[in-house]
C-alpha cells in the first residue's frame, strides 16, 4: 500500500476517535444530574422526572434555579437515553414564581452610567429568558404537571412546555403586573399562541387575576385535569413512556418542526420539513417501523437505536 493512503487512513481513524460522541452512560457517570433547586430522577425507561425542589419556599425560583434549569436541560438534550421529560413541583404548590427575596440582587443593574446599566440589565433579562427557552430548544417532549399555585414565572415555564396537565386545585396567575413589571420571560410571547384568545390573555396579564383549573382546561392551557397530584403524575409518566416507545427520530423531528411552524408561515414550515426529512427519511427507524406494522406489531416491540 502507498504511504499517503496509509497516512490518510490513520488520520481518518484518529479523527473518528476524537469525534466519537461520549456514550450516555459515560456522560452521566462523569456529570450526574445533581442540583440544589431541582431533583432529577429516572421515572420510567427513557423518561426523566425533573422536580422543582424547594418545597418549603413553594418552589420559588431563586438564583440557583435560573442557572440550573439551563444546565439541566442542556444535559437532557445531550442525554441519548432520555426520550421524554416530566416536570412537576415538590410540596404544596407547583411554584410561587420568582424568589422575591433574591429578586432585588438578581436584577440589580451593574454599570457606570445609564447606558451601561441598561446594557447589563438587558443581558440579565436575556439570560433569564434562556431558563425557559431551553425547554423549547430541547428536542425531547416535555410534559408539565401542575398542582396548586402556578404563579408569575410558573406561567412562563409551563408556556414553554409541550404538554400541560393540572390538578383540580391548580391556580394560574400571570402575576407580574402586581409586582410592577411586564412579564418578560415568555408568557406574553407564548401564551397567546397556546390559548389563541388575545382578549383572555390581556385580561389575565393586565389584572393578574387567578385562573382556576376548569377555565385553564376550557381555554386550552391544559389538556387534562386530574383529581389529585398522584393520579396526574401517573398519567404524565404513562404518556411520557408511550412517547418514549416511538422512534426518537420521528418524535424529536416532530417537536422541532412543530415549534418551527408555530413561528413561520405554512410555506416556510413545509420548506423546513422538506429539508429536515431529506436527511431524516433515511433513518432505519422507518424500515423497522414499517416492518413491525406488516407483522402486526407496535412501536413497543421495536428497539430503536439511541439518538
Ligand atoms: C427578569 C425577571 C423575570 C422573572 C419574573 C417573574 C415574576 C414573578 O414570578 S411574579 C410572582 C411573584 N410571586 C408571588 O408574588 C407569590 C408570592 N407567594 C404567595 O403568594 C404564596 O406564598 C403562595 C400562594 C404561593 C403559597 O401560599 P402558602 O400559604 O401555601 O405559603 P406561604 O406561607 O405564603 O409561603 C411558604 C414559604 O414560602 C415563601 N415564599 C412563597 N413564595 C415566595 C416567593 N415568590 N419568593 C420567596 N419566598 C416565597 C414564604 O415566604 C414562606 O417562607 P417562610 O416564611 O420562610 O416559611
Amino acid at each position: 500500500k502507498c504511504l499517503p493512503a496509509l497516512l490518510c487512513r490513520g488520520l481518518y481513524s484518529g479523527l473518528r476517535v476524537i469525534l466519537q460522541p461520549m456514550s450516555s452512560s459515560a456522560a452521566s457517570s462523569a456529570s450526574p444530574y445533581n442540583y440544589e433547586s431541582l431533583k432529577v430522577s429516572q421515572a420510567r425507561d427513557h423518561v426523566l422526572h425533573v422536580e422543582l425542589n424547594r418545597p418549603d419556599k413553594r418552589n420559588a425560583m431563586n438564583r440557583a434555579f435560573w442557572r440550573e434549569m439551563v444546565e439541566c436541560f442542556h444535559k437532557i438534550t445531550d442525554d441519548s437515553d432520555c426520550r421524554a421529560v416530566v416536570v412537576s413541583g415538590a410540596g404544596k404548590a407547583f411554584t410561587s414564581g420568582i424568589d422575591l427575596m433574591d429578586m432585588a440582587t438578581m436584577l440589580q443593574p451593574q454599570g457606570d452610567d445609564a447606558a451601561r446599566l441598561a446594557w447589563n440589565l438587558r443581558k440579565t433579562v436575556v439570560e433569564f429568558q434562556e431558563t425557559f427557552t431551553v425547554i423549547e430548544k430541547c428536542p425531547k417532549p416535555v410534559i408539565v404537571a401542575v398542582h396548586g399555585a402556578c404563579i408569575g414565572g410558573g406561567v412562563d415555564l409551563i408556556s414553554a412546555c409541550d404538554i400541560r396537565y393540572c390538578t383540580e386545585d391548580a391556580v394560574f396567575q400571570v402575576k407580574e403586573v402586581d409586582i410592577g413589571l411586564a412579564a418578560d420571560v415568555g408568557t406574553l410571547q407564548r401564551l397567546p399562541k397556546i390559548i389563541g384568545n388575545r382578549s383572555l390573555v390581556c385580561e389575565l396579564a393586565f389584572t393578574a387575576r387567578k385562573m382556576m383549573s376548569d377555565e385553564a382546561k376550557s381555554c386550552g392551557l391544559v389538556s387534562r385535569v386530574f383529581p389529585d397530584k398522584g393520579a396526574m403524575l401517573e398519567s404524565a409518566f404513562d404518556l411520557a413512556s408511550d412517547i418514549a416507545t416511538k422512534s426518537p427520530v420521528a418524535v424529536q423531528g416532530t417537536k422541532i418542526n412543530l415549534i418551527y411552524s408555530r413561528d413561520h408561515s405554512v410555506a416556510e414550515g413545509l420548506n423546513y420539513i422538506a429539508t429536515w426529512n431529506m436527511g431524516m427519511l433515511q433513518t432505519q427507524d422507518i424500515v423497522q417501523s414499517a416492518q413491525a406494522s406488516f407483522e402486526k406489531k407496535t412501536p413497543k416491540d421495536i428497539t430503536y437505536s439511541k439518538l
